[in-house]
């Protein structure tokens, strides 16, 4: 499976900008065997949060519409990041979601953990469903937004539900990097699986800087493909999936887990 993330700056404030961004990244690269391309979190408005209900879609409409349609003309699946957004009279959302290569949504997912360290509580309500595996390409896959990192037992759900790959789409801040490059990589390595990691570059209107390094890690823990942290880059790698039952072959932690014992898993 080939997959591109775009790493980009997002212009906080303009879902119109972010757009044509998108639009434009999409015309200017080569898809031509790529499968899945990512997208990072709240591209379509930035961490303007005390107006967030003004970028919000509705149903994730009409950003849906937008992705469905370079899903389809481009024939890739797009894990399409996360962006604000509502269900009828609800509070905001921060959504993540994938359509696949015949434009059809077929994973929404609201993020549960919310930053107190970005002041999210205050404007965003947290989802309260589960995330669940889905499919792309017949492989099984798991889609997380940024905090979520943080969780172990998150992965480890996911994983002991058959993901293989987990995309992490993200706005995570340059002060944190090294925060963001282990625990990226412990995923990994913990539930011998792909990580697929999404972030933004650039400084926001709130001061916040964001800190790149996108990165495509495989079920060993190596980064097979890594963006800067201020550059604007297409990150490209090709995941082969029976690594993984080598990986476990050789490291059966599946096999060594002591479920009896452990007191709150
Ligand atoms: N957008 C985010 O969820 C940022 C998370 C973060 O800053 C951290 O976990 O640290």
């Amino acid at each position: 499976m080939r997959i591109k993330i775009f790493q980009f700056q997002i212009t906080d404030g303009s879902t119109e900008k972010n757009l044509n961004k998108v639009n434009k990244l999409f015309t200017e690269t080569d898809l031509d065997h790529t499968d899945v391309v990512v997208l990072p979190e709240m591209w379509t408005s930035g961490y303007d949060l005390e107006n967030i209900r003004d970028y919000a879609a509705n149903n994730l409409e009409p950003v849906k519409a937008f992705i469905s349609k370079l899903a389809a003309d481009n024939n890739v699946t797009i894990v399409a990041g996360s962006i604000p957004n509502t269900y009828g009279d609800s509070g905001v959302y921060n959504t993540a979601f994938t359509v696949n290569n015949n434009g059809k949504l077929i994973y929404e997912y609201s993020k549960m953990h919310l930053v107190p360290m970005l002041n999210e509580p205050e404007f965003l309500v947290s989802g309260n469903k589960p995330a669940e595996v889905f499919e792309i390409s017949g492989e099984e896959c798991g889609l997380v937004i940024c905090y979520d990192l943080r969780f172990p037992e998150l992965f480890r759900d996911l994983s002991l539900s058959g993901a293989k790959i987990i995309f992490v789409v993200a706005e995570w801040p340059i002060e944190r990097t090294e925060h963001w490059v282990t625990l990226l990589k412990a995923r990994a390595i913990e539930n011998q699986c792909y990580i697929v990691a999404s972030n933004t570059v650039g400084t926001q209107n709130n001061g916040a800087e964001f800190a790149g390094r996108s990165m495509i890690i495989n079920p060993f823990g190596e980064i097979l493909a890594e963006a800067d942290t201020d550059t604007e880059e297409v990150v490209t790698a090709e995941l082969d999936l029976n690594y993984i039952d080598q990986v476990r072959a050789d490291i059966p932690i599946f096999k060594s887990r002591r479920k009896d014992l452990y007191k709150n898993l």
